[in-house]
């Protein structure tokens, strides 16, 4: 038996019509007795005084009656008794839930008619005495009377004005003999409800056995069978039915469950972030947006996650998140290495970078360097985590983060070089699932969510993937994995307003409808400002402007090493668009170029043999000797004593590469001076 305190009016018509639905199983008689033994049970604590008072007048009159035998007094106390009985024993029933009052009323009452009557008994003792105690007795429980309409008043008042404000009823109807009985209606006879459960949002389980022969799987498996069945339960709007197998106990379990109630989510328009302009920690998660269901927020992870993939369509808000991405690491001691195929997207964050080099533009070659630049550091990582017998990196490592941001994926991937394209895709999958454990995020971006733009090798190893609005379930699913978009992963019914709306999947979550925040250019130029004054000495990168900046149109394609690499010397380096040269001007060669600056980083300390090899630069002592040799010859390097006993090479005073001007009649970036 339920109550309906406390429970909406969905509650409630399911519990009428469950309600209902019991009553057709019981007999009338014990339906009547089971009602009769519920009021007494509930309303007990009204009735105890009522029937204490009229036992008690009995008890008197029918004593006095005995002694002095008279049909009056017995009569006229026992009518009062019954009379005051009957009213409070009349409230009670009719739901009036004040047992203080009750008894204090009903005592007041009695005492007052049985003072007066018993006065008028002493004074004269007649028939119209004991008529003037009655008339006392029922004018002394008008205050009761008085009561009583003004609770009754007051509750039809306020039911009233429930009724006014309440949300039109829903219809929620069992069919009579209910889930069983709809269940035959559906072709599946012989059903019994053995038990229905109610839940407190309103929801219902039944739980039914199944005839012998008609397997609890079969039905709960056919989709058709639970249309039909979910259509003969005549559910309310917006209610689900889920059908389950009971296993061994050849149980059918049919659970119904009203909407969820709408929660009112109001989106901030402006980023946590931009309150709290500090150095940020890169191992915290990052607030990336809110979750339109519940009004959460919603997290990325860069460093304890692998890679995050952002897809949507065009202008639906991929580069505003990008930005909150890059926001973030712009705050922290990361290396930036911002990779834009439209250039204008990260353009405005390239002031924030610490290498030169270290934006990419529209040229598969240079990007597949730097990733391999990437690469050679990640397995650099690796060999001390692996000689610390560690697994991942530590917050006190003392490694330099690394960010890697790649805005338009398609300009890279979508080349008709074929092999290149496989270079590429190849380093990206490694850099994208092993970097993240020693500190090197990566992000990738791109607007075109097709399968030869975003290959499965890139998606699958992204720990965390962004669907903006796309335009088919086939697209969705290129971004967040094959099956999503059926399993409610809708970010293909976005419209075209629904800007910065995301579905977010992150692995071994379900999937997230969320509301990315807005963040537009003066927010990030605010971010920027404060990163330049934490940091005021980043050297910044030049922004490569395509047909002025590149010398060389058709670079040499690099040679990328084989899986698992191991520190080789990494092969050729396409031509970059500041052509490094020696101190003569002659260029430096590809596969010189990594020795040349490390010679020149390590400044008048120098380099051994054995530093070059155990950084990476060459597999063996032998690879530089003659490179050394060459520039020992020409001047440009000395000697500079030992060091474990290895001679120690420097690079002679003031040797440096120089920076290749742009031309003079070059037109400017405006967001990336030359000064940069
Ligand atoms: N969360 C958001 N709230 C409000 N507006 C947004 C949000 N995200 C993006 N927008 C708006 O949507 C528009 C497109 O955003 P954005 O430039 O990020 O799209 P995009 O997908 O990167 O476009 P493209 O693919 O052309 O680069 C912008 O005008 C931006 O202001």
């Amino acid at each position: 038996m339920f109550t309906t305190k406390d429970t909406d009016h969905v509650t409630a018509a399911a519990e009428a019509a469950y309600e209902a639905f019991t009553a057709t199983r019981t007999s009338r008689r014990a339906r009547m007795l089971r009602a009769a033994c519920s009021v007494l049970q509930r309303r007990a604590s009204y009735f105890a005084p009522a029937a204490g008072a009229v036992a008690w007048g009995g008890w008197i009159y029918t004593e006095a009656w005995l002694t002095d035998p008279s049909w009056q007094e017995p009569v006229a106390y026992g009518a009062t008794g019954i009379l005051v009985g009957a009213v409070t024993g009349g409230a009670a029933v009719l739901g009036i839930r004040q047992p203080a009052a009750f008894p204090a009323l009903y005592g007041g009452t009695v005492a007052t008619g049985t003072l007066l009557w018993s006065s008028w008994q002493v004074i004269a003792p007649s028939l119209p005495g004991a008529a003037i105690g009655l008339v006392g007795a029922a004018a002394a429980s008008f205050p009761f009377w008085g009561w009583l309409a003004k609770h009754r008043l007051d509750r039809d008042k306020l039911e009233a004005k429930a009724a006014k404000n309440a949300p039109p009823k829903a219809e929620v109807v069992l069919a009579p003999d209910d889930v069983a009985g709809a269940l035959e209606a559906t072709g599946t006879p012989g059903a019994a409800l053995e038990q229905m459960l109610r839940h407190p949002d309103g929801s219902w389980t039944a739980i039914l056995s199944l005839p012998v022969g008609v397997s609890p799987r079969d039905v709960a498996s056919s989709a058709l069978r639970v249309s039909r069945l979910e259509a003969a339960l005549r559910l309310a709007p917006g209610w689900t039915l889920e059908v389950v197998d009971g296993g061994a106990s050849h149980h059918l379990i049919v659970t119904a469950r009203p909407p969820a109630p709408e929660v009112v989510v109001e989106f901030p328009t402006r980023h946590p972030l931009l309150d709290e302009l500090e150095e940020w920690d890169p191992w915290q998660p990052l607030v990336a947006a809110i979750d339109i269901e519940t009004g959460e927020e919603v997290y990325l992870h860069l460093l304890a996650r692998a890679g995050i993939l952002v897809a949507g369509l065009q202008r639906m808000g991929k580069s505003v998140l990008l930005s909150v991405v890059v926001a973030h690491l712009a705050l922290t001691r990361a290396r930036l290495i911002l990779v834009d195929g439209k250039l204008v997207e990260l353009s405005m964050w390239a002031p924030l970078c610490q290498h030169e080099d270290d934006f990419v533009g529209r040229d598969p070659l240079a990007f597949l360097a730097k990733l391999l630049e990437v690469q050679r550091e990640i397995d650099r990582r690796y060999a001390r985590l692996v000689k610390e017998g560690r697994t991942k990196a530590e917050p006190d490592d003392g490694w330099e983060p690394i960010a890697v941001i790649v805005d338009e994926l398609a300009t890279f991937i979508d080349i008709p070089d074929r092999k290149v394209r496989a270079q590429i895709i190849s380093v990206l999958r490694d850099v994208l699932s092993r970097g993240p454990a020693c500190l090197v995020p990566v992000l990738v971006a791109s607007q075109k969510p097709q399968d030869d733009v975003i290959p499965s090798q890139i998606r699958d190893v992204c720990g965390q993937k962004v669907a903006l609005a796309t335009t088919t379930p086939e697209m969705t699913d290129t971004i967040l994995g094959r099956g999503w978009a059926k399993k409610g992963a809708n970010a293909h019914e976005f419209g075209e307003n629904d800007k910065g709306r995301a579905v977010l999947l992150e692995d071994g979550s379900r999937p997230r409808k969320v509301q990315t925040f807005p963040f537009e250019p003066p927010e990030r130029r605010l971010v920027i400002e404060r990163a330049r004054e934490l940091w005021p000495d980043r050297p910044g990168a030049r922004v490569p402007l395509p047909d002025i900046d590149d010398p060389d149109p058709r670079p040499e394609p690099p040679t990328p090493r084989g899986p698992g690499g191991g520190g080789g010397g990494g092969g050729g380096r396409p031509v970059l668009r500041a052509v490094p040269t020696y101190p003569d001007g002659s260029r430096i060669e590809e596969n010189r170029l990594e020795m040349w600056q490390a010679l020149e980083k390590a400044g008048p300390k120098g380099l051994t043999k054995g530093e070059a090899v155990r950084m990476g630069i060459c597999n063996h002592h032998s690879t530089i000797t003659p490179w050394l040799n060459q520039w020992l010859a020409q001047g440009w390097v000395e000697e500079s004593g030992k060091r474990d006993r290895s001679v120690v090479f420097v690079l002679s005073a003031a040797q440096h590469t120089p920076v290749a001007e742009a031309p003079a009649d070059s037109k400017e970036n405006a967001s990336c001076p030359a000064s940069m």
